[in-house]
């Protein structure tokens, strides 16, 4: 496909916000991005888009000064050239305000510690910071935005709406009413969806101070719902430039984005009723009571809800994370009692978990990607010196599961931390795969990855299951369970209060976690061009 490229909402000969010119970047012998082009234009909301792996973070990253572009390329704020390699605060002074993956808060520092972190201002010989000042600053911005907060409060003790909000703040206040662009680098991710129409209606606000909005995401929904138009990379490249998304269907953006449509799902093996199953008995501990269920080898089974229902608790009180008060699984009739139960004595047992939030909780980053996907079988330091065999063991094991996620680049040898978040989420759960589970718990296992990937992941859940795993997958994505499970319990107040099974297709799953509750459009109405408060 060549680049397409359509009139902005800024209208002919308006300028743009942000102008990128061939901006190419190279790490080593790998080249993330080759003469990338992209154009947010003024007063409108421009969706990123792409695999993972394609570039998206580092163009952010070379935008805030983070990595040096390769010489050449060229990078316009509201027409003002932005110097290369981008210094900080340079781009903070052009008009470049970044909010992170995860909206990137501290939960233990207040709203204005949130807010001005990295700009406090110190005076004195003492140099104390010069805290009234910091609070007229933060406040400032915060009425900016149209959305005041109790400056004193705890990040962490905040609503999911506020938490966003000093998120957007904190980026914004890198810019002036009517100028500069705030990038979303994947910051809705954590967001439930009640939240997301609360910070889609705050990026119409941004878009009405008269500063553009960058919005990087792999949710083509969301794309499809909040965005004016669309940006599309892959490889590195810049394929489709400026799409106008009130144009195009999900399948157009799958199509801009992997180049072809997506393979339906294959035919599965029906689970097996009569084999030996999984029985999870009487689990109770944070958020969860008295939960009971039974899985068969070669069954997936998918728990659900609404957020704090118990659903997302239950594979972590599984696998000895967090302690469960009580509670039994048993496999092949052995007995695992999970009070007192933790991490390694559920790994021995065969139960395996697939976390959420992989920096955190599944992958050591300093590590390389053969390291981590051989050390749940190999040990970690200290470990015995391995056997040649073992060692060309290991390099099968490694290509085999490179190969079947389409881990990219297929460098074994890379840490993982040089892998993008996509990337690294492939190899925690094929790190998790390759031991071969009797028990494998997921806990949103397709976050972060585009949907090529999701596929991939799919795929290889179902092949585990197909060879006599029992599977349980925790998650909130319902088109994710639909295509997964082959039954999805659905949570109220930490028990298990309804079961689907058969066919369960995603309209089922919503309905039923909704029962009590209404579900709200992800976006109520697009609002193409926003008047502008300048
Ligand atoms: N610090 C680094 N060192 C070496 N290679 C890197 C580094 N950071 C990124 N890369 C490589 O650059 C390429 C682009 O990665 P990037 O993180 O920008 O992708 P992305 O589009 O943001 O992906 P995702 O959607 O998975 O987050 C990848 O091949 C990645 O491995």
């Amino acid at each position: 496909m060549t680049a397409e490229h359509f009139a902005g909402p800024g209208g002919p000969g308006a300028v743009p916000r942000l102008q990128v010119t061939g901006v190419s970047k190279t790490f080593g012998s790998n080249r993330a991005l080759h003469e990338v082009s992209l154009e947010v234009a003024a007063g409108e909301i421009h969706g990123l888009i792409g695999q993972n792996g394609c570039g998206k973070s580092t163009l952010t990253k070379i935008l805030t000064g983070y990595h040096a572009a390769d010489p050449g390329g060229s990078i316009l704020v509201d027409g003002r050239s932005l110097r290369q390699p981008v210094r900080p605060l340079d781009a903070r002074a052009h008009g470049v305000g970044v909010v992170h993956q995860s909206l990137g808060l501290v939960d233990d520092r207040t709203v204005v510690e949130n807010l001005r972190l990295g700009r406090f201002r110190a005076h004195g010989v003492a140099r104390h910071i010069a805290w009234r000042h910091e609070r007229e600053q933060a406040r400032a911005v915060l009425e900016r935005l149209g959305r005041p907060l109790p400056l004193q409060a705890l990040v962490g003790s905040l609503s999911e709406e506020e938490r966003a909000t000093v998120a957007i703040a904190r980026a914004l206040q890198d810019t002036q009413d009517g100028r500069g662009v705030v990038v979303f680098d994947e910051s809705t991710r954590s967001l439930t969806r009640a939240a997301l129409e609360a910070f889609y209606a705050m990026l119409d606000d941004v878009v009405a101070t008269g500063t553009s909005v960058l919005l990087i995401s792999h949710s083509l929904e969301e794309v499809l719902a909040a965005t004016d138009r669309v940006t599309v990379l892959r490889d590195g490249r810049t394929v489709a430039s400026g799409l106008r998304t009130a144009d195009l269907s999900e399948a157009d953006l799958v199509h801009a984005l992997l180049g072809r449509a997506l393979d339906g799902a294959g035919a599965r093996k029906p689970a097996d009723p009569d084999r030996p199953v999984v029985e999870i008995r009487a689990v109770a501990g944070k958020g969860v009571q008295e939960a009971g269920l039974d899985i068969a080898r070669g069954e997936i089974v998918g728990v659900t809800g609404l957020t704090g229902a118990g659903h997302e608790e239950l594979p972590y009180l599984l696998t000895g994370v967090r302690t469960a008060e009580q509670g039994t699984v048993s496999i092949d009739g052995r007995a695992v009692r999970l009070a007192g139960l933790d991490c390694a004595g559920a790994i021995e047992a065969g139960i395996v978990l697939v976390p959420e939030g992989r920096e955190r909780q599944g992958l050591a980053l300093e590590l390389s990607v053969s390291e981590n996907l051989v050390l749940p079988q190999r040990g970690g330091p200290g470990r015995r010196a391995l056997s040649r065999l073992d060692r060309s063991q290991d390099r099968e094991l490694v290509a085999e599961w490179v190969r079947t996620l389409d881990i990219r680049p297929p460098r074994p040898e890379l840490n993982v931390g040089q892998l993008s978040g996509g990337n690294q989420q492939k190899v925690l759960l094929a790190k998790w795969l390759a031991t071969r589970p009797q028990l494998l718990v997921l806990h949103e296992p397709t976050q972060a990855v585009d949907v090529g990937a999701r596929h991939a992941i799919a795929e290889a859940i179902r092949a585990a299951a197909d060879a006599g795993c029992a599977v349980l997958v925790a998650g909130s994505d319902e088109n994710e369970l639909a295509v997964l499970c082959d039954r999805v319990l659905v949570f109220r107040d930490g028990r298990i209060a309804e079961e689907l099974t058969d066919d369960v297709p995603a309209e089922r799953i919503v309905q039923a976690i909704y029962r009590d509750a209404v579900r709200r459009p992800l976006r109520r109405s697009r609002v193409p061009q926003r008047t502008r408060r300048t």
